[in-house]
């Protein structure tokens, strides 16, 4: 692989399911150490642009490659590891067994103990994968994908039936991994695990990329602010300044969401000579993604 080269990329892919546009001219790339998250709503293509990064679904125009190489190259594939939303793994093997299996497939695998940690799998290893939790089956399924020792993960949303305690467990793990080199492509509806964990983010709508960028790139694209203080202002009469997309109360406290916020701010100032604990933040990546997916639909 040339110094440079992207670990995992996507260049110009459309896909079509009969009338359904599933990816509409998609260029993705991730690099070694890097974790890009793929957002977006349901049905944006994020499933269907990670099989077609492994392989799985074949391009209808454009080009996946993996370490520079086909998808399919039994090389690129050795270096790789996978934790679709399907595991279709077989529910009457115990979880001892899957992962003797999976290891025999990789050439220098992980030892045993090593996946049981990394998956936080301590305790099940002698039970049925088909008596597991929802939340049991998926630490098995990580376990099992990085038990190769891969240079590129692929996670579709990983945590789903996580309690808190396993979610920032694995985050952990996950972040081990990268400052390692891994390189790491993770779909995911929870926002805060993109923020928690993303070097870059890859807004998905409609099989397009509708923004891309760090963290903070992307809420910075928002203009929306929001405005927290003490005043006894009536939020009636704020709801009413054109600025403002909403207002409400707890209490001493006032919150107000706006687009404008010097503007706001200079009135609210203006308004009421008392008002104290005046804080502004940015959109969090939550509210910035709900405004870029509302743009593009
Ligand atoms: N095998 C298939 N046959 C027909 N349509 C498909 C197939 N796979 C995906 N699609 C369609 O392609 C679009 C993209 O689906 P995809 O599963 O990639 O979305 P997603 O972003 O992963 O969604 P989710 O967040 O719900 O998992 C959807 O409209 C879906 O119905």
């Amino acid at each position: 692989m040339k110094p440079g080269t992207p670990t995992a990329e996507l260049e110009g892919v459309h896909k079509r399911y009969g009338k359904v546009t599933a990816l509409d001219g998609v260029d993705l790339a991730v690099s070694s150490g890097e974790l890009l998250a793929l957002l977006g709503p349901n049905g944006a293509g994020k499933s269907t642009a990670i099989a077609t990064c492994l392989g799985l679904v074949e391009p209808d125009q454009g080009a996946a490659r993996l370490f520079g190489e086909s998808p399919h190259a039994l090389s690129a594939r050795r270096r790789i590891g996978v934790m679709l939303q399907s595991a279709g793994l077989p529910d009457t093997l115990k979880v001892r067994e899957l992962l003797a299996q999976v290891r025999s497939y990789y050439p220098a695998p992980r030892d045993t103990d090593e996946c049981v940690r990394l998956g936080g799998v301590d305790g099940l290893m002698d039970r049925r994968y088909g008596q597991l939790s929802g939340g049991q089956q998926r630490r098995v399924q990580f376990a099992l994908a990085v038990c190769g020792r891969p240079q590129l993960l692929f996670l579709d949303e990983p945590t789903v039936g996580f309690d808190i305690e396993a979610r920032t467990s694995l985050w952990q793990t996950i972040r081990t991994l990268v400052g390692e080199g891994c390189a790491v492509v993770l779909t995911t509806h929870y926002l805060e695990e993109a923020e928690a964990l993303a070097d870059r983010v890859a807004v998905l709508a409609r099989g397009r990329i509708v923004a891309a960028g760090s963290v903070s790139q992307i809420r910075a694209r928002v203009a929306q602010r929001r405005i927290r203080c003490i005043s006894a202002l009536d939020t009636a009469a704020i709801g009413a300044w054109p600025e403002v997309r909403s207002v409400c109360r707890d209490g001493e406290r006032i919150e107000i969401v706006t687009d404008a916020a010097e503007v706001v701010v200079r009135q609210l100032l203006f308004e009421d000579s008392e008002l104290c604990e005046l804080e502004v933040q940015r959109a969090g990546l939550a509210e910035a993604f709900v405004e870029i997916t509302r743009e593009a639909a």
